[in-house]
This record gives C-alpha cells, sequence and structure tokens, in this order.
C-alpha cells in the first residue's frame, strides 16, 4: 500500500477523535498545511554523469547509525492506534534499519520499547524524548530510564512552553488519554504524576538553565527538536546541543510560523556542520527527503505517516511507510546522480513558484 492508501485505510478504521488527535494542528492549521505545501515549492537541479555506480544512503548520527536518513520522529499515545502500540513501532523502525526516537508519552513504557526494537535486532538504534520539566529531579528520573533502556540519544523538546490549542480536540473534547492508557513513561516518578496528559511537563519558565541541567545529567548526546530561528540553532550548539532539530511540531503548537523546510537553509548556514541538523514536518516522499538533504539536513523525522501506517496494519503498516520512503529516497538520489548522502547540495535545490 502507499502511503496515501495507508492514509486511507487508517482514517476508515479508527475512532474518528483518535483520528483527528493524530491528523490535527493548532489553529486554524495553516501550519499543518504549509508543511507539505512547502515541499512542493521546491525542485531539485540534478547532477549528471557523476559516474556513482552504488549508493550508500547510510547516516552516522550521534549515539545512532541509520540505514537511511528516515527517522521516526517522536509522537505520543501509540496505542491509541493499535494494540500493540509502540512496541510494534520499534520492531518496524528496527526492521528497516530506521533510527527510533521513543518519547515521554509513550504508552509502553521505555524499557519495553527498546527491548521489543532489539529483539527485532540487536543494536537497534533507539533515542528518548523528554520535555524538560521544572523540577530538576523529574527531568533527571526520566533521564535514568531512558539510560537504563539503553538509549543512545536524547532528544529534548523545547517547543512546547504552553500546549498548542488544538480546535479539533478541543470540539471532541479529547482532554486525556481515555481510561485503559497512561504516558507509561510518566509513571510513579518523584511527586508520582499517574501519566496522564496533563502530567507532560510543559513550562514557559523554562530556559537554557535547565538545558544546562540536563547536559550535566547525563552523558548522552542530547539534541534540542522544535528551533525554527538561527540564534537559538547557535544558542543550542552554544550550549553543548549534539544535534538541531528543526520543527514546528508537525504544525501543532504556534499556528503563525513558516513551513519547517522554510526554516532549514538558515538553521543549517547559522549551524555550519559543528552538528547535525535535522528537520521534521510534512515529509511524505522520497523526494521531500532528498530536498531536506540538499538543503542541509542529515536526517529528516516522520511524524504521522508512521502513525498511518501503524493504525492501518500494526508493524507491517509502519515497515511500509519506512520502505517507501526508503525507496523513494534511494530512487531521487539515484536520478541526480548522487552516491551518497552529501553528493545533495544546497546549489542543486532552486525555490519559488516556477518556473525554473
Ligand atoms: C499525534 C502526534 C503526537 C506527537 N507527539 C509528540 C511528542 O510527544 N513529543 C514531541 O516532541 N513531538 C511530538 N509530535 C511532533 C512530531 O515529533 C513531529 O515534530 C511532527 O509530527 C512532524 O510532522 P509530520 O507529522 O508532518 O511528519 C507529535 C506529532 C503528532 C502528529
Ligand atoms: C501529549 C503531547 C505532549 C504530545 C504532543 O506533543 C503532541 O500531541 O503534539
Amino acid at each position: 500500500m502507499t502511503l496515501r492508501a495507508l492514509h486511507d485505510r487508517a482514517r476508515r478504521i479508527l475512532d474518528p477523535v483518535r483520528y483527528d488527535f493524530v491528523a490535527g494542528g493548532a489553529g486554524a492549521e495553516r501550519v499543518l498545511a504549509d508543511n507539505e505545501r512547502a515541499f512542493d515549492r521546491y525542485r531539485l537541479l540534478p547532477r549528471v554523469l557523476r559516474g556513482n555506480a552504488r549508493r550508500d544512503t547510510s547516516v552516522d548520527l550521534p549515539g545512532a547509525r541509520g540505514a537511511g536518513p528516515v527517522l521516526v520522529a517522536p509522537t505520543a499515545f501509540h496505542r491509541l492506534l493499535h494494540p500493540d502500540g509502540e512496541r510494534a513501532t520499534a520492531r518496524a523502525a528496527a526492521a528497516e534499519g530506521a533510527v527510533l526516537v521513543t518519547g515521554l508519552a509513550a504508552t509502553v513504557a521505555v524499557g519495553e520499547v527498546v527491548a521489543a526494537a532489539r529483539e527485532t535486532v540487536a543494536d537497534a538504534a533507539v533515542w528518548f524524548q523528554l520535555s524538560l520539566h521544572p523540577r530538576p529531579e523529574v527531568t533527571e528520573a526520566l533521564v535514568r530510564r531512558a539510560e537504563q533502556a539503553g538509549c543512545t540519544a536524547l532528544v529534548v523538546t523545547v517547543d512546547a512552553p504552553v500546549f498548542g490549542r488544538r480546535a479539533r480536540d478541543l470540539r471532541n473534547g479529547f482532554t486525556d488519554l481515555p481510561p485503559g492508557y497512561a504516558a507509561e513513561n510518566m509513571r510513579d516518578l518523584p511527586g508520582a504524576p499517574p501519566g496522564a496528559l496533563t502530567d507532560i511537563p510543559m513550562s514557559p519558565a523554562l530556559s537554557w538553565r535547565d538545558f544546562d541541567a540536563l547536559l550535566a545529567a547525563t552523558a548522552l548526546p542530547v539534541l534540542v527538536k522544535g528551533v525554527l530561528h538561527p540564534a537559538d540553532a547557535l544558542l543550542a550548539v552554544a550550549h553543548g546541543a549534539a544535534g538541531v532539530v528543526v520543527s514546528n511540531h508537525g504544525g501543532r503548537q504556534c499556528d503563525t510560523v513558516p513551513a519547517a523546510v522554510d526554516c532549514l537553509s538558515a538553521v543549517a548556514g547559522a549551524v555550519a556542520g559543528r552538528v547535525p541538523v535535522l528537520l521534521d514536518g510534512g515529509v511524505r516522499r522520497g523526494s521531500d527527503v532528498a530536498v531536506a538533504l540538499a538543503l542541509g539536513a542529515a536526517a529528516v523525522g516522520v511524524g504521522r505517516p508512521v502513525l498511518w501506517g501503524l493504525a492501518a496494519d500494526g508493524e507491517a503498516g509502519v515497515r511500509q511507510v519506512l520502505a517507501e520512503l526508503r525507496d523513494g529516497y534511494d530512487h531521487t538520489l539515484a536520478l541526480c546522480g548522487g552516491g551518497g548522502n552529501t553528493d545533495l547540495t544546497p546549489d542543486m535545490v532552486v525555490r519559488g513558484d516556477g518556473p525554473w
């Protein structure tokens, strides 16, 4: 099944409230729409006769090697979409060689997620996404859980100082997890939050000082997710981030920001290769992956398509999504004469409404 067909099947079989939770964005959903549309404004300028008989699309990232430059972005509550939840996602990512970013808001605890990945492939790469908690001891407890589980990097999400206002969820009354589900990584932490949606930490009082405290509390590399302004990318590097993820949270936070891919060049330019820059938001085709890499991303994350695959067909559905993106990317790389990811360069992308 194609990504479109998997989405359509997921939509048919899912409870509409759960469908809306995944599909929706903040405000009038302008950013949600623009993330995808923005990729249509870019075109590749292939190079020819480059003599690359073989292609290697593998990528070295902090604490992980990916078979290709497509990661599974951190997304909440997989058991709402399929009974196997994050276990199925983990097995699929491992089987496809994709780095999995599992998150604080997972409905399966990080230890079990990593175990499912490593039962599939012994050295499967799993990162852990977390939000900083205003109480440092809670952040530290989460970090210990991720370390003990065997995660090889942390991703700290910084674009949610407050929760985005999502019209669909408000209309549907989706304000917390249904009975029987919890954000499992939030269980039994200091202060003992039970794992409700409102236990997911968000605070506008957080600052780079809290980020520094996180770095001091772990030896793992820490990437910063949710950066759009080049000045923040520079601050992230100055504070010791191991990578920067250009992201507007899939259009679920501020509905008045640019499409994620439109922020990529400026951030990559500012970072200037000191740490890897990643991108997520609106990646739906292998050619989108190629555009992002040409604009300076080392890899991209994919959110909703993975969830549609999971809802439509569990582990097999997620595998199809990852395989389609991998094949599409490899094909585009071939059409551009490339032998590896770094053969896609900024001079090979043009932007505008055409004609080019
Ligand atoms: C249902 C859903 C849940 C998400 N949960 C989280 C989360 O818990 N933490 C986080 O940092 N990002 C979260 N995100 C954002 C994704 O990591 C990613 O930034 C976004 O989905 C990328 O856009 P895409 O869906 O267009 O690929 C979530 C996105 C969706 C759709
Ligand atoms: C539970 C939320 C914090 C997950 C999230 O970030 C999202 O829904 O976009």
